[in-house]
């Protein structure tokens, strides 16, 4: 059995008056949004890193570069499927991956099943085995003042059967 497990972090600065796009959705109860080269959605890019750090196939600004305009603006949800089809083709699959998205406002509960129906078919993997979970940073550090938002993801990939 060829069992992998990969952990991937990002972090994306927090603007007023841009969309908010997190989790493969728009959050539009959201106060800001981020800034980033691509649409800036920090749960996609720490789900990436995740999966290619399993799979050992360097990270997502390796394959996308944040100075290449072809992603510029890029809706992450075409990250995460190309990262998917890169694992494929080693014959990697996906078993389960969990994420913290660390984000003082809005509340991420609301959202999280509309996220995990968008991201599990990317990934090839039931909703079952997508887990998000969000916590505040308590008003410390830079995602406390509402300057920005991190996201913590690990994945657990194999072939063959588990
Ligand atoms: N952006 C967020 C942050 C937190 N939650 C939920 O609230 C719970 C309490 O958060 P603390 O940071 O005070 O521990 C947390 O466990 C989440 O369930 C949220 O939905 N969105
Ligand atoms: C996604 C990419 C590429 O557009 O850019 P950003 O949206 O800036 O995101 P980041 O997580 O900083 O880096 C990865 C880049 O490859």
């Amino acid at each position: 059995m060829n069992i992998r497990i990969g952990m991937g972090f990002d972090v994306h600065e927090l603007e007023a008056g841009r969309n908010f796009y997190l989790g493969g959705i728009e959050l539009t109860d959201a106060p800001k949004g981020a800034v980033g080269h691509s649409d800036a959605d920090v749960l996609i890019h720490a789900l990436c890193d995740a999966l290619l750090g399993a799979a050992n196939l360097r990270d997502i600004g390796y394959h996308f570069s944040n100075t290449d305009n072809r992603w510029k603006g890029m809706d992450s949800k075409f990250f995460l499927k190309e990262v998917a089809q890169l694992l494929a083709e080693k014959n990697w699959l996906v078993g389960n991956v969990d994420c913290t998205i660390v984000l003082e406002k809005p509340k991420i509960n609301p959202h999280i099943e509309a996220m995990k129906k968008v991201l599990a078919p990317l990934m090839n993997v039931e909703e079952d085995a997508v887990s998000i979970k969000a916590t505040t940073n308590e008003t410390l550090g830079y995602v406390g003042r509402e300057e920005g938002v991190c996201a913590y993801a690990v994945a657990l990939i194999y072939k063959g059967s588990l």
